[in-house]
């Protein structure tokens, strides 16, 4: 299977300018593709890591990809696929976000083999360094405004209104890709659905720039946006978006995301993220079929991500944590481990080392009043560290804590406090 069959199969590939043409470039060469990543907050999401994987799975088919942050382009803000203007970031700003990224994207694709050729530019390093009287001249003249406006990024911005910055991002991604085009030798820009109009501005300025009668091969390639059964939006949870830094989303928030797939999505999400063969895919699409219940398609996509993203010693940790909190061990955890599985969970200091249950619930806000405490330990509404405990004169003690660290409270099914000794 080529890369592109390959692309196909997994559903990685929403548009491509000439279908035939890039087909045969990459069966008949090593092809230098790029992608690039504007510094829009300090880390990236998990909405940028199909681009990212894209980039990897040419470079395993062999082909040579460069990733580009944007620290130039991160300064003006691409308007396509958001309908209100952005907001300028400083400057300063903006280049923390460029390192922090650049970090990130060397964990996916190896830019130290000098053999594979991968590189991370910055187009910082060349936007700033141009004058805007070679920018009209250079690149502004082979746009006719008609052509920009007619873009769905800057068409479906008219009636709200766009500033005269972004109308201009097009070509400065355009000059990107240009510039890449002469000295990488870039002839392939990947990027998600919404940049189809950015590379085709592309491609549209590398044509007007070739020399007469010379042949140009240079393509675009856009992935899909990822879509969910029920209709919400892929990569956002109630507890905001889902980072790749891990300070950000702890790798278990992030194994538990991926392991709370729908049914009806984990097999289109194990083909365009992971790198399973497609047949072991297959398996565990009959898996989801015959015995749902299991989640085996779940847990191997969770698997696959954690590990990808954070590693294998992350990932341990968070399936030790899911394991723990299924199956009522929470007991066996260790201290920072409660505190990244119980990390939004509402928090007491407790400075005595024996309290009476019924104080403890009522300080801690547990329950509402003494009365409300005497009534859910009667009711069996209060689990320590997930055992019921039903004695009113109970008293919390150096034996109920985890780690020597936490007691954690559950109210009923699902409630939970944590306890912190202090
Ligand atoms: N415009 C792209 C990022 C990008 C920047 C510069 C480029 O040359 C290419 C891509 C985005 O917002 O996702």
């Amino acid at each position: 299977m080529n890369i592109i069959e390959d692309l196909r199969a997994r559903d990685l590939i929403n548009q491509m300018t000439d279908d035939e043409g890039l087909e045969n470039h990459l069966n008949e060469s090593r092809v230098t593709l790029y992608c690039g990543f504007d510094p829009t907050a300090d880390s990236l999401h998990i909405g940028h890591l199909l681009p990212i994987l894209m980039l990897k799975r040419f470079q395993e088919a062999g082909h040579r990809p460069i990733a580009l942050v944007g620290g130039g382009t991160g300064l003006i803000g691409d308007p396509s696929g958001r309908n209100e203007e952005r907001q300028l970031n400083e400057e300063n700003v903006v280049q923390e976000w460029v390192k922090n990224i650049e970090d990130q994207l060397s964990r996916f694709i190896d830019f130290t083999d000098d053999q594979k050729g991968a590189k991370v530019v910055n187009n910082y390093d060349w936007l700033s360094k141009m004058s805007i009287i070679d920018l009209l001249r250079d690149v502004g003249k082979h746009f006719s405004v008609n052509y920009m406006l007619a873009k769905d990024s800057v068409e479906s911005r008219i009636e709200n209104g766009i500033s005269y910055t972004e109308f201009t991002y097009m070509l400065l991604q355009s000059l990107d890709f240009l510039r890449l085009n002469q000295e990488e030798d870039v002839s392939l820009q990947i990027g998600g659905s919404d940049q189809w109009g950015n590379i085709t501005a592309g491609l549209e300025l590398i044509r007007r720039t070739s020399q007469e009668g010379e042949e140009v091969k240079a393509y675009g390639l856009t992935v899909p946006l990822i879509t969910k059964a029920d209709g919400s939006k892929f990569g956002k949870t109630a507890g905001g978006a889902i980072w790749l830094d891990e300070k950000k989303t702890s790798p278990y928030e992030f194994y538990q995301f991926w392991v709370n797939a729908d049914d009806r999505d984990v097999v289109k999400f194990l083909k365009s993220f992971t790198f399973l063969p497609l047949e072991e895919i297959d398996e565990l699409a009959k898996e989801v079929e015959e015995r749902p219940e299991q989640r085996v398609a779940q847990r191997r996509l969770a698997e696959e991500m954690t590990k990808m993203v954070h590693g294998e010693e992350a990932l341990n940790q968070a399936q030790r944590i899911t394991h723990a909190l299924f199956n009522g061990d929470i007991k066996e955890l260790t201290k920072e481990e409660v505190e990244v599985g119980f990390k939004d969970v509402p928090t007491f200091e407790l400075e005595e080392s024996e309290k009476g249950l019924i104080d403890l619930l009522v300080e801690a806000n547990i329950s509402s009043s003494k009365r409300q405490a005497r009534e859910d330990i009667s009711n069996g509404a209060i689990y320590i560290n997930d055992e019921r405990q039903q004695d009113l004169k109970y008293f919390i003690d150096e034996n109920d804590r985890i780690d020597d660290a936490f007691t954690i409270i559950r109210r009923g099914k699902k409630k939970y406090f944590l306890i912190k000794h202090v």
